[in-house]
């Protein structure tokens, strides 16, 4: 099959992204795993899918964004894909609107392209019930920790780190995140530990790890093993959970700036149970290609 496809990044964060808005293209996992991989296809930590709405949606939203890890796993929401997205509709001549309203997997979500150049996107409100990330905290220590609470997760040993447990604080924005707090993300274990947080048996559909150091109130620097990908540049949503889990926490402001390896995001969150979380990054066009896509990759 002969596919065409445009190479983004959002702070880093890298996606192929497929027009199925004329019609769908029924690739498989194997193929977004081909398409992902950086040897023998495209290379991205994402593979982003535009469509039209469905007809339940229809007038309720603009199109519909579809959203696949490097893994080949489909997943419910990616904030640096979502500003990606917001870039292409509207470059590609697909809208002739500033402000698209985006149904994902975790609900809908509103990018609004910015006089800048930038795109901020409203990604909904934190969840913070177990059930709804979904964590499983059965058996684990806690402690109360301003509005929310600390988990203290066992991680095993490996022929690098002995059996230890680390403080997470566990939250959804779509997506499942657990944000730890440390001294210096430059000496985060990410590499040691991101992959066992990720697969660990209290988060039944696995997570995203974050690795938070706090600079000041308004500015953290941040790494994220990411779920199906690995360690990323930048995690758009994965910068939402930082920076909420560090508000609800009484260790942030409500507007933080965060350093990510491949560019600065702002998300800005009011706090509570009523206000929306809004996202604030650069999203860039690559490049643009097509290739023969394998039957069987
Ligand atoms: N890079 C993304 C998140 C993509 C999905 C994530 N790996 C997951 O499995 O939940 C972002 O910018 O949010």
């Amino acid at each position: 099959m002969h596919i065409r496809f445009t190479k983004m990044q959002g702070a880093g964060n890298d996606f192929v992204v497929l027009d199925e808005t004329g019609s769908e293209l029924g690739l498989q996992a194997a193929h977004y795993r081909y398409l992902a991989d950086r040897h023998f296809g495209v290379g991205a930590d994402q593979i982003l899918t535009v469509r039209k709405p469905p007809a339940a949606h229809a007038g309720e939203v603009d199109f519909e964004y579809i959203i696949h890890n490097a893994d080949g796993s489909e997943v419910e929401q990616c904030g640096n894909g979502a500003r990606c997205f917001a870039r292409y509709v509207y470059d590609k001549g697909l809208t002739d609107q500033t402000t698209i309203r985006v149904l994902t997997r975790a609900g809908i979500i509103t990018p609004r392209l910015t006089p800048d150049g930038r795109v901020t996107v409203n990604m909904g409100k934190p969840r913070w019930q177990p059930a709804d990330i979904p964590f499983d905290p059965a058996g684990l220590e806690s402690e109360s920790s301003g509005q929310t609470h600390r988990w203290s997760l066992p991680l095993p040993a490996t022929a690098s780190t002995p059996a230890h447990s680390v403080w997470i604080v566990a939250v959804s924005m779509g997506n499942p995140h657990a944000v730890q707090q440390v001294a210096s993300v430059e000496h985060a274990p990410v590499a040691q530990t991101g992959a066992l947080i990720e697969h660990s048996p209290h988060f039944p559909q696995r997570v995203n790890a974050g690795y938070m150091e706090i600079v000041a109130r308004d500015q953290i620097r941040l790494r994220v093993y990411e779920r199906g990908a690995g360690e990323t540049l930048a995690c758009g949503t994965g910068a939402c959970a930082a920076v909420v889990s560090g508000i609800a926490q009484g260790l942030l402001d409500s507007r933080v700036n965060v350093a990510t390896r491949g560019g600065r995001l702002t998300i800005e969150w009011a706090g509570g149970a009523q206000h929306d979380v809004f996202m604030t990054g650069p999203a860039d066009t690559v490049f643009e290609g097509h290739l023969e896509l394998p039957d069987e990759p």
